[in-house]
């Protein structure tokens, strides 16, 4: 490994909402239009400690802080149907289709592996069905019968790393890409490396297990990874 090479990757997983998707101000605007309902205000945060979570999770986190009087059924369904409302015209966050394509286009093994469920997935993806296409497989933890725990703990993305074809990849050989906390919690439990994109207003106290933090997914620097440059045919 030349100097400059943080670790050799072979295999790459991606958070979702907030990462791929511009999604996570949906959620923001939902769930802080629902809270305001009962006089309370949905503090940066508490968001933060519920972002990447799966909804019924996240959605007892909120009832707790808050001391909301709805039960966590109530706020699933009345969150859930405002949310599928939105997701279909979720956009892509900048430089995700272009790193997406030449990543396949280079046969890296690539996944997604989010806190968000299936049916959600499928609305979102209403614009991007080709997008979602190039990735070997797709982890919904919020309804996947085989992760019992969401993030911060680390199932996910083993369980993720597990479903690429072929032996597991050892853990220091998966990039883990994620913008919240808790994932990037999630992947170091779990052994492997992690770009973090954080939100702006993320104080760098949460960024501290990130391998790298950048501002943006355009700022990547593929060949620290080991992995095919831009330029590379
Ligand atoms: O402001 C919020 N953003 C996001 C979430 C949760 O985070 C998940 C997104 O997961 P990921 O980042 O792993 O794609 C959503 O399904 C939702 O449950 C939340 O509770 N509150």
């Amino acid at each position: 490994m030349s100097a400059n090479v943080k670790a050799n990757i072979t295999h790459v997983i991606f958070d979702m909402d907030g990462l791929l998707l511009d999604t996570e101000k949906i959620y923001e605007q939902v769930y802080r239009g629902l809270i305001e309902k009962y006089g309370k205000t949905y503090p940066f945060e508490l968001k933060v400690n519920c972002m990447g979570r799966k909804a019924s999770e996240a959605a007892k986190v909120i009832i707790d802080h808050l001391s909301l009087p709805i039960s966590i059924e109530e706020w699933l369904e009345v969150s859930q149907k405002a949310v599928l409302e939105k997701f279909a015209d979720a956009k892509l966050l900048p430089g995700v289709d272009k790193l997406i394509r030449h990543l396949h286009k280079h046969a890296i093994p690539i996944a997604v592996a989010t806190g968000s469920s299936s049916t959600n997935l499928k609305v979102k993806a209403t614009h991007h069905g080709e997008f979602f296409s190039l990735f070997h497989h797709i982890l919904c933890s919020g309804d996947d019968p085989e992760v019992k725990r969401g993030k911060p703990n680390p199932d996910i993305f083993q369980i993720a790393a597990s479903r690429f074809n072929g032996e597991t990849p050892s853990p220091e050989k998966v990039l883990v890409f994620e913008d919240s906390f808790l994932g990037v919690e999630a992947a170091k439990a779990a052994g492997m490396h992690c770009v973090m994109v954080p939100d702006t207003r993320l104080d760098r106290k949460y960024t501290k297990s990130a391998t790298v933090v950048l501002d943006s997914i355009e700022d990547l620097c593929l060949t620290d990874w080991g992995l095919p440059s831009f330029t590379d045919t």
